[in-house]
């Protein structure tokens, strides 16, 4: 499809047929997720500025390239990007063309398999920003933003990602010189990872121990050269190069950086939080919580580049369920369109509907985000450890949850989503990455858990409760009110908090006894911590469920998008109860009827999703050029698209392959 639906495109029937029976208008849809028609507008003009710009789109598929092509057409590719992104920028555009064009659909579209600029916007740009002085800031953020450098943020080393206290590299303040010394001092302590670093970045800002009058003062951040800005050789002492291949991400160009006596100036020490003075001497930052800043910013951001890549699959996946026919459901009836099996629709809607829960949630995030920025910048710290509490659990269900429904997808779309052209699995490689950049998982899960396990000794010991962890109050004060089960979200919302206070009460108690028991506490935690990053995901499930649910009852639309959004929320509360209901059986007054009678209402939520779930994912509004599938375009032509791509194989633009002669002739000549 073009990028503005041509009014003469064939489509596919059994589509056309589903477009009809959609009992909500698609484009309210389309217009309350952008945020209003202008929005609307806006977004798809920016779509049609970058997607018809014949320099940005491949003239081969990217997956017949090799390694060297593919990062070479990246290159190639990022730079008329950012240079239109640049113009665009001068005409007066904000600042989310960088974020379309970053992480978001354009920006994935464009460069499929990653971008090497991404950590120069996303990390080296808001680093300075988050970290530099005034003066660093007036230095370094005009070179930065109009890509005089190019920048990436270098801090996981070979030998340590999580536990960042642990990292080798080091910088020596030389008083004498006043600059900075860094070196690698072994193979571990080599930087492992960072985007663009390979070939790419000529800038990077490096955390390293620093150390200062024979004290070492822990990790702090440095600007450093890496490369000379004519000849892009490497500067003296600098060690540089590429990973190699991975799962995905191919053409994100992660690279690895050693120092060896590398000299920088002291005033290339990013110190708006922490300082060395001329005679090296150290001046505390007034908090360390200052540093999580940015890591918290891209937290969020991630949170709504799953909602988006999420939207992607399940457009296809519903998109080419619809086309799709196969088996029988009744002997002699025609194939049944697969979208009407159950099972298929129960892989298909809990993870259309979780594309509305993490974006109502990255926006509640969002705004929370701007609120306790706002707070910080008055000195106020309070709300800091919920937020980064909330930050971290949420990052970390939203990208498990996002990887899971993108494969869940995929495998809907039988043997077709495995192919590459169905583009499946090029957004399975970009979102479960995201498990692990940004703070691992279960280490973050962890994180949440020792804010729990702190906010569970505050209820207890009676103390005023923020709001995200009020509802461990009633935990403790074990008044529960009068109760009866009824199939509404507002029971639900009550059993998934009940569920989260019992798992967080639970593990308090089991630390509790271990230490008790003679158990060092590091060691109670550890054997506890199943159980812990357990009951930050129920805390995250909760949160979750409640906010989504919120969103949708304040919502101003019409009373048919507002059903249809209702069921995807009533979906979401409910398939989550159900894929967990050994906990709800566990720790709150849901019973074995009441697990019956949820299981029914999902199925009738499902059904009642079934005639819309086209329209729906029509009101995502990704168009052709981004969603790059053959499965999933908007004509549902998915088997002429399927052989169109087939014949892009350069295998077969000859008849008969070189290899024939070479190796299959003898071989099968040589009558063995
Ligand atoms: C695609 C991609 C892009 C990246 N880009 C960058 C970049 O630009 N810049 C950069 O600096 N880094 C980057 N990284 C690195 C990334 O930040 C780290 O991989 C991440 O922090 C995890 O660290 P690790 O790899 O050392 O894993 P580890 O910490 O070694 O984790 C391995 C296992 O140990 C477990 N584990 C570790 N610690 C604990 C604990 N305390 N308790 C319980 N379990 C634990 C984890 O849960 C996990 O199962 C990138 C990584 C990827 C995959």
């Amino acid at each position: 499809m073009v990028l503005k639906k041509a009014d003469n495109i064939k489509c596919n029937e059994d589509i056309e047929r589903e477009r009809k029976k959609c009992s909500f208008d698609p484009l309210e849809l389309t217009h309350l997720l952008d945020g209003g028609p202008e929005k609307t507008r806006e977004r798809k003009e920016r779509e049609y500025y970058f997607l018809s710009e014949p320099e940005l789109r491949d003239t081969i598929p990217q997956d017949y390239l090799s390694h060297k092509e593919k990062y070479e057409e990246a290159v190639r590719k990022a730079c008329t990007l950012f240079r239109k992104v640049t113009q665009l920028r001068d005409k007066g555009g904000d600042l989310e063309i960088f974020r379309q064009t970053l992480s978001g659909m354009l920006g994935s579209a464009i460069l499929k398999d990653g971008n090497p600029f991404t950590l120069h916007y996303v990390m080296f740009l808001p680093t300075i920003v988050g970290q530099g002085t005034v003066e660093q800031q007036a230095e370094w953020m005009g070179k930065a933003w109009n890509c005089d450098i190019i920048g990436t943020y270098a801090q996981t080393e070979l030998g340590h990602g999580t536990f960042i206290r642990g990292l080798e590299t080091t910088a020596h303040y030389d008083p004498k010189t006043q600059e900075f010394i860094l070196n690698s001092p072994t193979l571990t302590s080599y930087k492992w990872w960072p985007g663009g670093l390979g070939q790419t970045a000529n800038f990077a800002v490096v955390v390293a121990q620093l150390h200062t009058k024979g004290v070492c003062h822990g990790i702090h951040p440095f600007i450093v050269q890496l490369r000379d800005e004519e000849t892009h050789k490497p500067m003296p002492g600098i060690k540089i190069g590429e990973i190699g291949t991975k799962l995905g991400m191919n053409a994100t160009n992660n690279g690895y950086l050693g120092f060896d006596n590398v000299r920088i100036p002291r005033e290339h020490m990013l110190m708006k939080n922490a300082q060395v003075l001329e005679d090296g001497t150290y001046v505390k930052s007034p908090s360390d919580k200052l540093t999580y800043g940015t890591m918290m910013f891209v937290r969020v951001i991630i949170l709504q580049d799953m909602a988006g890549y999420l939207s992607k699959a399940t457009t296809i996946a519903v998109r080419y369920s619809a086309v799709r026919r196969q088996s029988e459901l009744k002997p002699g009836e025609p194939e049944p369109q697969i979208i009407d099996y159950l099972t298929q629709q129960y892989k298909l809607f809990p993870n259309l509907a979780a594309c509305f829960a993490l974006r109502f949630n990255a926006t509640w995030l969002w705004n929370m985000y701007n609120c306790v920025t706002a707070e910080l910048e008055e000195g106020d710290l309070d709300r800091l450890p919920e937020l980064h509490a909330l930050s971290c659990c949420m990052k970390a269900v939203c990208t498990a949850d996002a990887a899971q429904g993108v494969e869940t997808c995929r495998l809907s779309c039988g043997g077709h989503g495995y192919m590459t052209c169905s583009s499946m699995p090029s957004i399975y490689g970009l979102v479960t990455a995201a498990s692990t950049y940004e703070g691992e998982n279960t280490v973050l899960l962890l994180q949440t858990a020792r804010y729990l396990m702190k906010a569970w000794q505050q209820a207890v010991g009676g103390m005023t409760m923020t709001p995200t962890v009020a509802y461990l109050k009633q935990a403790v004060s074990g008044n529960n009110g009068p109760w009866s089960w009824e199939n509404t979200t507002a029971c639900i919302i009550r059993a998934y908090q009940q569920v989260a206070a019992g798992k967080i009460k639970m593990c308090a108690e089991n630390m509790d006894k271990r230490i008790r028991g003679g158990i060092c506490p590091e060691d109670a935690w550890n054997m506890t911590s199943v159980e812990l990053a357990q009951c930050a995901e129920a805390h995250a499930r909760a949160i979750m469920v409640d906010k989504f649910v919120e969103s949708v009852l304040e919502l101003n639309v019409s009373p048919a998008l507002k059903t249809v959004l209702t069921q995807l929320s009533e979906l979401y509360a409910v398939y989550w109860l159900l894929q967990k209901s050994g906990d709800f059986l566990m720790f709150s007054d849901v019973t074995a009827q009441d697990i019956a009678s949820l299981q029914k209402w999902m199925e009738v939520l499902l059904s009642e999703i079934r005639p819309n779930a086209v329209g729906i994912v029509d009101g995502f509004d990704i168009c052709d050029e981004i969603l790059s599938s053959a499965l999933g375009s908007y004509d549902g032509r998915v088997y002429e698209r399927l052989f169109e791509e087939a014949s892009k194989s350069p295998l077969n633009k000859e008849p008969v392959n070189v290899s024939f002669h070479k190796y299959l002739k003898p071989f099968l000549k040589a009558s063995l």
